[in-house]
């Protein structure tokens, strides 16, 4: 229709003019020139909202005109009527370009404008051509004839720069153009290359390959790699070559023909190949790699790091490392590790970290800051090894080094490290510490008969029942042989050590079984020496406790000796009333006798306190001031206790069913007693059993009673003293005395303690203490009653003060029950 609407005469001028512009193109035409209509043209797809389809349509035409121009110069014809192709050539008759304008007025108002299609091949190294359409106004032409115009564009010359080799087939498979690249490669000159086919040029097997390939970028519509080869060039350096192919379409998007270029693709290759060998290494390296971005968030692990954590990729992805954190260490560190990142960009050490199914492990690692130009933190790298079994041997080096193989108890160097930091804090804390050394008797003929392998497992055995018997605190290690030793740390005197010595002892009473079903009964020597009067270094403590063992093999073996005689001694005696008080328990060799508790005002009896008594067939008579205390300390007083209720509560219903008559019986309570939660419900269990009514009943506390748990001793007392039981406490002034539970306690009566009865009136300290006492216990609405009066003198001075009772050998001594009658009056004689 436009074509219509120009007159045949005007679109003779035109193509006139542009034949003339033509002609001196073809001598005139420069890059500015055509880098200016090239820049308008793309301003114009640009705004023209080009698609890429677009600019590839122009691509397409550019190439289709280019044919079509040698095309008609090869058949002799110069132009077709409404577009006129030029080809542009340089002063060599190389083309360099094809023109094309088409005569085709869009603009009728401006007649001086035209449709100019433009068609350049700029060659370049991605084989991108640009077709070029533009508006040129008519004047603008006169630039052409400009003088100022002196460099020729040689499109041929500019593909020529290129290395690769470029070449392009009609659809005919002819070649109809390429450079000179292609010529050295081929080792042809163009005129030998255009208007050949590749079955002209190679042999079958390469034609083939070549024309499959063109075949294919037909068939995919695009630019497609058709192979990838090794090769050698001209120099006979290897190369890496690649060919790709596009297939060409005119404006109809008619098929032209295939373009073609191969490349050296060497740098890329060896790009590629380090690529892939640093993705190799990553992935396959034994170290975990986690890498996260500034902010921390994991972009990327490796396959150590899945294996060693537990944890695969999509689990990690985007979150913090610190999921794995074990919590083994503090904030500081990771604040020091931190600060160590930050200003040196990298930090090596130790974590432990958390596996995906919660074992915590080692890990040796280094973390790393990336930066970028700017010198901006862009990743952090963290690499890391699991140095759990690297851990776990040195651990078993500390334990070759440290402990017994045979019976893992440490050896004589962990012993004796273990002494010495003991020993420093003895001196210290000016406390005792034993160390006692144990030979097993005639351990070798065990060996020498039954074989070192029944040796070794009667070790172990023994190995495990001491470190059974003794405490947490105590040390066992295997010096070597039979030896062993065992650190008693913070003992208090000599009576702790026999303890733990009976207990190494009563390890031995049980036969030790062997493999064979036999048994074999052991006994072992033991010495003992204490810091620090026995020596205060851990070697002159262990050479004196093993001189200590000598001598009690000396003695007759399964013995032990002290180092210093006079402790042998004490730890023997203690020994033998421990031994004899389990026996005497058995045997019932225990008794009680009742002491008359009488008012001092008129000396009329008010009850009784019933002591207890242990005569040994071999030891004779036991103080309870010597047993009663060893009973506390290995723990027997509990029972002993209950049975000293009880036994008095019986006694107390004898006398009333034989109508004798008495305020209250008063029994003693350990403070080991009182302390146990289940006292009150013995005491209301044992006044039920016996029938005895708690009216009765008195029971007499310390006042260090106290020192554990007041509260609950209060709340204790309280319940006693609810049921009807009296309180008195024992001993008063002696002990723990705190006026402040004093005056919370439910009791009724105060003792004056002995200590204080003994030489008032003529000492004035006693006197003293005496009479603050009765005043103290006056002011608390309390009953005051004092033992141990012996003389007339001290029972007339207390009373003068206002003591309320007396006991004491002034009127009686404590009797068997029999022997009190004269305190025990009928109910029938009873005094009104
Ligand atoms: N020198 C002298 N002593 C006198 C006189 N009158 C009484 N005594 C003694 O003074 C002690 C009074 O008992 P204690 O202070 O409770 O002191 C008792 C008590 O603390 C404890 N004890 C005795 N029997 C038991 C008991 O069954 N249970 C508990 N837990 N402790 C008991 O043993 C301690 C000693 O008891 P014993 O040897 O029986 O000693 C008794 C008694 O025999 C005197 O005029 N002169």
């Amino acid at each position: 229709m436009l074509k219509e609407a120009i007159s045949q005469s005007q679109l003779r001028e035109w193509q006139q003019e542009i034949n003339d512009i033509s002609a001196e193109f073809r001598l005139t035409i420069t890059f500015n020139q055509i880098n200016t209509a090239v820049h308008r043209l793309e301003d114009l797809c640009i705004s023209q909202g080009a698609t890429d389809r677009t600019r590839q349509q122009h691509q397409i035409s550019l190439l289709q005109y280019i044919n079509v121009a040698i095309n008609n110069e090869h058949q002799g014809n110069t132009a077709k009527v409404d577009i006129y192709h030029q080809l542009i050539r340089d002063s060599e008759g190389h083309i360099l370009a094809a023109l094309s304008f088409s005569a085709v007025n869009h603009a009728l108002d401006k007649p001086d404008m035209f449709q100019a299609l433009s068609a350049i091949q700029i060659r370049i190294a991605d084989m991108l051509s640009s077709a070029i359409r533009t508006y040129i106004n008519s004047s603008d032409l006169g630039l052409k004839h400009s003088p100022g115009i002196t460099h020729i564009v040689d499109v041929q010359a500019f593909i020529n720069a290129f290395d690769e080799h470029i070449w392009i087939k009609n659809t005919h498979g002819i070649y109809i153009g390429c450079n000179k690249s292609v010529e050295r490669a081929w080792r042809k000159s163009t005129d030998q290359i255009v208007g050949k086919s590749d079955f002209d040029l190679f042999d079958q097997r390469t034609a083939e390959a070549f024309v499959e390939g063109d075949k294919l970028a037909i068939e995919t519509g695009a630019t497609v790699v058709v192979s990838e080869c090794e090769e050698v060039d001209l120099n006979f350096n290897k190369v890496w070559l690649e060919t790709i192919k596009a297939p060409i379409y005119d404006a109809q998007n008619q098929l032209l023909g295939v373009i073609g270029m191969t490349r050296n693709i060497a740098k890329h290759k060896e790009a590629e190949e380090q690529l892939i060998l640093a993705a190799n290494v990553f992935q396959n390296a034994v170290e975990g790699v986690v890498i996260t971005d500034s902010d921390g968030n994991i972009t990327e692990i490796n396959q150590a790091f899945t294996d060693i954590t537990g944890y695969s990729r999509e689990e990690v992805i985007g979150r913090n490392p610190s999921m794995l954190s074990s919590g083994r260490h503090p904030k500081s560190f990771f604040e020091r590790l931190w600060n160590t990142l930050l200003v040196q960009g990298k930090w090596h050490g130790e974590i432990w970290n958390r596996r995906k199914y919660g074992a915590i492990f080692p890990q040796s690692i280094t973390i790393s800051a990336v930066f970028d130009k700017q010198n901006i933190i862009q990743y952090y790298v963290a690499v890391f090894a699991d140095i759990s079994a690297q851990k776990q041997n040195e651990e078993k080096l500390k334990n070759l080094a440290y402990f017994d193989a045979l019976t893992q108890l440490p050896n004589r160097m962990q012993f004796m490290s273990l002494v010495e930091q003991e020993l420093n804090h003895s001196n210290r804390a000016k406390k005792q510490l034993a160390i006692l050394f144990l030979d097993i008797d005639f351990f070798k003929h065990i060996n020498d008969s039954l074989g070192h392998v029944i040796g070794d497992e009667i070790l172990i055995e023994l190995a495990k029942r001491l470190s059974y018997a003794l405490s947490d605190f105590d040390v066992l290690a295997r010096l070597s042989g039979d030896e062993f030793v065992v650190m008693l740390p913070s003992i208090m005197g000599t009576d702790s050590v026999t303890s733990s010595i009976d207990k190494i002892r009563s390890v031995f009473e049980r036969p030790f079984i062997l493999d064979n079903a036999q048994s074999v009964r052991l006994t072992a020597s033991m010495g003992v020496a204490i810091y620090p009067s026995d020596g205060d270094d851990h070697d002159s403590l262990l050479r004196n406790a093993d001189a200590a063992m000598h001598r009690a093999k000396l003695d007759g073996r399964n013995n032990y000796a002290f180092y210093t005689e006079s402790m042998t001694k004490q730890a023997v005696a203690q020994l033998k009333l421990q031994t004899a008080m389990h026996q005497a328990i058995a045997n019932d060799d225990f008794y009680l006798v009742y002491q008359p508790k009488l008012k001092l005002d008129d000396l009329t009896p008010c009850g009784f306190e019933a002591l207890m008594r242990w005569h040994d067939p071999i030891l004779g008579d036991i103080s309870p001031g010597e047993f009663i205390p060893l009973a506390e300390k290995i723990g027997l007083i509990w029972g002993m206790g209950l049975w000293v209720l009880k036994t008095a509560c019986l006694q107390g219903v004898e006398w009333l069913t034989q109508g004798k008559t008495f305020e209250r019986i008063s029994v003693n309570v350990a403070s080991l007693q009182i302390q146990r939660s289940d006292f009150v419900e013995q005491v209301r269990r044992i006044l039920l059993e016996t029938g005895l009514p708690a009216k009765h009943l008195e029971l007499e506390v310390t006042e260090s009673c106290m020192m554990h748990d007041p509260e609950a001793i209060i709340r204790d007392l309280k319940l006693l003293g609810a049921m009807g039981i009296a309180l008195s406490i024992d001993d008063f002034g002696t002990g723990y005395s705190s006026l402040n539970y004093l005056k919370k306690l439910p009791i009724d009566k105060l003792k004056i303690d002995q200590s204080f009865v003994r030489d008032i009136p003529h000492d004035s300290n006693n006197t003293a203490i005496a009479k603050a006492v009765i005043a103290l216990g006056h002011a608390l609405n309390l009953q005051i009653i004092a033992e141990g009066v012996e003389t007339q003198a001290q029972a007339d001075f207390l009373r003068a003060n206002g003591c309320d009772l007396a006991q004491g050998y002034l009127y009686s001594k404590p009797r068997l029950p029999d022997a009190l009658v004269d305190f025990l009056p009928l109910v029938a004689n009873m005094k009104p």
